[in-house]
């Protein structure tokens, strides 16, 4: 593909992502799907619409500086100027000069010459005058936000939650790489056959302190591997294999996995199983359970019994105290994967999580009740929002006096996360910047008799 044609396929993404409400990760899996990239390409436009999009407020207080606040310009001209002006900050791989150029061609091609001379008179005057310094900005909290390209409403609801010191080190590791990790699949291939293999193939690897199945790649395009190819590992970020770890499975146990798309977790407890038992894998979209069962028959796990359904109604298919384990791994607000999905920033609204709250508690109430005597329910987000995560703990135990939180948990976990600072009496909610994973909140629920 020629740049120009690249970089206008990022913009048009990056329209359809800030103007339509589109999702950059679907958009992207999709361009390249249908655009045959190579793989130097693949990483340039993953690279031009994620960090636009990550960045988008701090491009935004750039193009302040030298677009005067009445001029009106086409959404597309502003993510043009947004897109060109990310890569002559944040990107030093092309220089600025042929950044400039491309633009000035896109905007002639897209528009008209009065557009080209506007890209052409805004990107030069960046280029010549440099960019604006945040410490323009008086107001702390304002700079946090805007610096670090985060809704000003989110950054007071983090401060008012965890404080500015942790605040400052979410909303910075919010813009961090983030290493890909992988889970092996044990059934197939032994761990240290799989460092092997991998490391024969050129990726550098580590493990993962979360699961003994965990690798951490830190060089290599793993989808490209072997292994991956032959269902022998799993893409799973570090802190969601961490929930089957913390199931306390055992063979044979009949298992509920109540929000199970599109199934990581499902087929890690299976992998945990042994394979044997029973994992009832539930979602609300058909489509999405569909995901649960090829991911199952990838990496070859039988025991999974997957199906459509409400977890709200779940009394209706399965009968009281059913199940030795439950997961409840929530449908959230997802405040904890903005590194891989950052969107999610801008689109996500206080009353969303208030609504999601509710449906975290419906869930809770549903599947608690198909639990046995004695067995085990772990609950989990992808968020780091404490309404959507010890509120709910919280709430639960309030009104069902018949559970605890299992104290065992805390004794079970990694001896590294013991000391982690999201640690309370209700369980751990891990932040992107303490161990460079997404953030993710779990802990474990006991049915007394
Ligand atoms: C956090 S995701 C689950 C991720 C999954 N556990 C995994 O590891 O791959 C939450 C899932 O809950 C599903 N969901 C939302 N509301 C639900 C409900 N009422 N009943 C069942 N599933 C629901 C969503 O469709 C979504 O796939």
């Amino acid at each position: 593909m020629t740049k120009h044609a690249l970089r206008t396929t990022a913009l048009d993404i990056l329209v359809r992502i800030g103007e339509k409400g589109g999702f950059s990760h679907l958009l992207i899996d999709q361009a390249i799907k249908t655009k045959g990239l190579s793989s130097r390409d693949e990483g340039l436009l993953t690279e031009m619409v994620y960090g636009t999009i990550q960045r988008k407020l701090t491009l935004a207080y750039f193009l302040d500086a030298f677009i005067q606040a009445n001029k009106k310009i086409d959404p597309w001209v502003k993510w043009l100027l947004y897109m060109s002006f990310y890569q002559m900050v944040y990107l030093d791989k092309v220089p600025a000069h042929a950044i400039i150029h491309e633009a000035v061609e896109i905007a002639k091609h897209k528009g008209h010459k009065g557009v080209a001379g506007l890209v052409n008179g805004t990107l030069r005057n960046a280029q010549r005058s440099g960019f604006p310094s945040f410490d323009k900005i008086k107001d702390p909290i304002e700079r946090l936000s805007i610096e670090t390209s985060h809704p000003l409403w989110l950054v007071n609801r983090w401060i008012d939650l965890y404080g500015m010191e942790i605040t400052t080190k979410i909303c910075h590791s919010n813009l961090r790489h983030k290493p890909i990790s992988v889970r092996i699949q044990p059934l197939k291939i032994n761990k240290q056959s799989a460092i092997s293999l991998l490391e024969d193939e050129g990726y550098e690897v580590e493990s993962s302190i979360f699961s003994n199945q965990g690798l951490i790649i830190r060089q290599g395009n793993i989808l490209k591997s072997s292994l991956f190819k032959n269902g022998m590992i799993t893409i799973q970020d570090q802190s969601s294999m961490l929930v089957a770890e913390m199931l306390d499975l055992k063979q044979d146990m009949v298992v509920l996995d109540a929000c199970s798309a599109p199934g990581g977790k499902a087929t890690h407890i299976a992998e945990k199983m042994e394979n044997r038992g029973a994992v009832h894998a539930y979602d609300l979209h058909d489509k999405k359970a569909k995901l649960v069962s090829k991911k199952a028959k990838e990496l070859d796990l039988n025991i999974l019994k997957v199906g459509q359904a409400d977890s709200r109604k779940l009394k209706d298919i399965h009968g009281p105290e059913e199940f030795d384990r439950i997961l409840l791994d929530a449908p959230c607000s997802g405040l904890g994967v903005l590194r891989s999905k950052p969107d999610i920033k801008y689109h996500k609204k206080q009353e969303d999580i208030d609504s999601l709250a509710q449906i975290q508690g419906q869930l809770m109430e549903s599947v608690s009740s198909l639990l046995k005597k004695g067995g085990k329910l772990v609950y989990s987000t992808c968020t780091i929002d404490k309404s959507e995560n010890e509120s709910i703990v919280q709430e639960f135990l309030v009104n069902h006096p018949n559970f605890k939180i299992d104290d065992q948990f805390f004794k079970e976990l990694p001896e590294e996360l013991k000391t982690s600072i999201g640690i309370t009496d209700w369980g751990l909610q891990l932040f992107p910047h303490e161990y460079n994973t997404d953030g993710f909140f779990l802990t474990r629920l006991i049915k007394m008799d």
